[in-house]
């Protein structure tokens, strides 16, 4: 999907609301387990309840992974099942020197070699540039680079200042702005970051942000939207488990259709009040 079909769907859905599959077989509800595949089984359930509320769909692969070949099957299913006109994002951050960045590109992008034909796969760009670039060759397809991330943890190495007091994720930003463009970038900043958005738009003015943490790990949609929101929106704003896992009764996919539309309305106000949609 081209950034000018993404920005199409956030006017046209009024909403730019990621829903997270992080599909958890201890968390689903239990009538789901006779099914013969019940990760699938949930996930269809879920998007055929949020479809017309979200542009975006984040699996997060550590859920499918975890079962071998049974859960990459089970995501390759659900990678068809996504609305083609929904951005798709394998969560994986991937990255690692070049020609394995290059098998893990053929991995997500390539449809014939791997049955998998995501849109966009999250990068951990820890290795530079020749675990990054590799991504970046794929047209159409987008690099989302981890820059400031939701957990206690990105403390650790991502704010750490230079001798010019200038903060890791603010180079990893200007970085890797030389290798890709806001056709194919996108960064991963936390929605517990607040203000910190205001520094992201110094380095990134125009590139879409995926926003990962809100529901489930308290961060505020407003104040992403207050210190994060560009011209075109410029934000995707996941969440996962105060969507999926709403209800784990056999209501658990009207509740999570209930969860994205307080999510979608909230997002409509800000997109009008921005002059994105009237
Ligand atoms: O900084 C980051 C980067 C990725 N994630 C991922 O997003 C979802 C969040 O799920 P919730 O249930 O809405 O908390 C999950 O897949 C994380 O691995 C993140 O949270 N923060």
């Amino acid at each position: 999907m081209t950034r000018a079909e993404l920005i199409q769907q956030i006017k046209t859905k009024r909403s730019f609301l990621c829903v997270g599959l992080d599909t958890d077989i201890t968390k689903i509800p239990t009538h789901l387990l006779e099914e013969e595949d019940p990760i699938f089984a949930f996930n269809k359930a879920i998007i055929a309840a949020t479809e017309d509320l979200c542009v975006a769909y984040k699996p997060n692969i550590a859920f499918y992974e975890s079962y071998g070949v049974k859960g990459w099957l089970s995501l390759q299913k659900t990678w068809e099942a996504l609305p083609k006109n929904c951005f798709s994002i394998a969560d994986a951050k991937r990255g690692d020197i070049g020609n394995t960045s290059n098998m893990y590109a053929q991995a997500f992008f390539d449809e014939q070699q791997s049955g998998l034909g995501f849109d966009s796969l999250t990068i951990a760009p820890y290795m530079g540039n020749d675990s990054v670039t590799p991504f970046l060759a794929y047209k159409d397809k987008w690099a989302i680079v981890l820059a400031l991330t939701s957990n206690q943890g990105s403390l650790d190495f991502q704010n750490f200042k230079n001798a010019e007091g200038k903060q890791l994720f603010e180079e990893v930003i200007d970085k890797v702005n030389t290798w890709g463009t806001p056709e194919n970038t996108m960064y991963v900043v936390g929605a517990t970051r607040g203000e910190g958005f205001l520094k992201i738009r110094e380095h990134a003015p125009d590139h879409f942000l995926l926003v990962p943490g809100v529901g489930a790990q308290g961060g505020s949609l407003s104040d992403v939207c207050q210190y994060g929101m560009n011209k075109d929106c410029g934000l995707l704003v996941n969440s996962t488990r105060g969507i999926i896992y709403a209800s784990q009764g056999k209501d658990f996919a009207e509740r999570a259709r209930e969860e994205a539309i307080l999510l979608q309305q909230e997002m409509e106000v800000e997109l009008i009040k921005a002059g994105i949609i009237d």
